[in-house]
């Protein structure tokens, strides 16, 4: 074969080369800019509106229609100004997204034996922490780094554990208060503060769910919230909140983290738990319903000498160490029955507390101290 023939192969390979990664190029932005515009039907209208002009565009040129080649170029070249005022919301979301994607994320190097030892742990911990009614936020870390959010806290870079994880969340700790964030298979920091959102969300919610959601609206982390009141788990991903159960929990983290889908689940809601909002979910980690939207929102009208005080309710005060919890839930389940909604069990006056045994006096302790440790 001539040298001539060889370098015109070569130009024409070259050529094609550049097509090929012009057309891919392209088409990842349309992908990523209809990623971004989804769900906001505003956007959305005026991008289907742009593209049904480029496509007239095209169409005008391979029909040689002169007249309306002039219109759509004349709508094309300065229409490129108007999209840049009217996505600028969108276009600053897609090159902070560039700007904070990490690649190589910590969690994609983890091999899949220690992924699922991850979510492993991370359930165990929520599973125990949910039973025992201990406040927790931990954060997931993604593609998005949460180094300044590390920096606010104590940096720990400890392998999760199960156990670690529940003994932060131990409230008579100094790290209790805040949020663990996780990177990788390690546990990064503890105590950490986000930025709570300002959204309109339920009463009911107080500021560890706001931290949750507002973390969840700047990044792509996965945050899991147990409250302390209830007992009840979310997951806080895209600026939603989602109750799950231990089950749902497990399917989620094992399908982001370890990236698949448990093929022998008869409940295949994985897409429920992303898409469902905050009003959707009310299952407990032990599956006991949660208590109703009525009640909830009777929240703020609630003072505290409207808690009704042990002594005055039927159940005889359990000898058992869980005595407190036993007089707490009787006095939920009888302010529930009556439509009411009790302040959280911190805040309920002291004759609300049996002191009849060491344990009791024990949890009292510790529900001061908690009070006076908060931020
Ligand atoms: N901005 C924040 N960043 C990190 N952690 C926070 C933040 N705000 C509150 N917290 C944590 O949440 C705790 C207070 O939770 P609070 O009871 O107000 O919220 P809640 O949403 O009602 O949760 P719960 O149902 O557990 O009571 C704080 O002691 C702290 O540990």
């Amino acid at each position: 074969m001539s040298t001539y023939n060889l370098s015109s192969l070569w130009d024409k390979f070259l050529t094609f080369s550049t097509t090929v990664i012009d057309i891919v190029v392209i088409w990842m932005i349309i992908l990523a800019a209809l990623r971004i515009v989804r769900g906001k039907s505003s956007t959305m209208q005026i991008f289907k509106g742009i593209i049904f002009v480029i496509i007239v565009d095209v169409l005008a040129k391979v029909m040689n229609l002169k007249t309306l080649q002039f219109l759509t170029n004349m709508f094309i070249n300065w229409g490129f100004l108007a999209v840049i005022i009217i996505f600028q919301p969108e276009i600053r979301t897609i090159l902070e997204r560039l700007g904070k994607s990490s690649f190589f994320s910590r969690m994609s190097s983890l091999s899949g034996n220690e992924k699922e030892k991850l979510v492993d742990n991370i359930v165990t911990a929520v599973r125990l922490l949910s039973a025992d009614q201990t406040g927790a936020l931990i954060s997931i870390e993604k593609s998005h780094p949460l180094d300044d959010f590390i920096a606010t806290g104590t940096r720990l870079n400890s392998d999760v554990t199960a156990e670690l994880l529940t003994s932060i969340f131990v409230t008579s700790t100094p790290l209790h208060d805040g949020a663990v964030i996780i990177q990788g298979d390690k546990i990064a920091c503890a105590s950490a503060y986000f930025p709570p959102t300002t959204a309109d969300i339920p009463s009911r919610y107080g500021s560890r769910h706001r931290a949750a959601i507002g973390i969840s609206e700047i990044t792509d982390a996965i945050t899991i919230v147990v409250s302390e009141e209830t007992g009840n788990v979310s997951i806080a991903e895209g600026g939603k909140l989602t109750t799950v159960n231990e089950q749902q929990l497990r399917k989620y983290l094992t399908h982001i983290i370890v990236g698949q889908t448990e093929e022998n689940g008869e409940n295949n809601d994985d897409e429920t738990i992303i898409e469902a909002d905050v009003h959707e979910l009310q299952t407990k980690m032990d599956d006991t319903p949660a208590a109703n939207e009525e009640t909830i929102l009777e929240a703020g009208k609630i003072t505290a000498e409207e808690v009704i005080p042990a002594e005055q309710n039927d159940t005889t005060v359990s000898s058992s160490k869980h005595a407190l919890q036993d007089v707490h839930e009787a006095a939920d389940a009888a302010a529930k029955a009556a439509s009411i909604k009790l302040p959280h069990k911190k805040k309920r006056p002291t004759p609300s507390y049996p002191k009849h045994n060491k344990s009791n006096y024990k949890q009292s302790d510790t529900s001061d101290r908690k009070q006076g440790g908060e931020r």
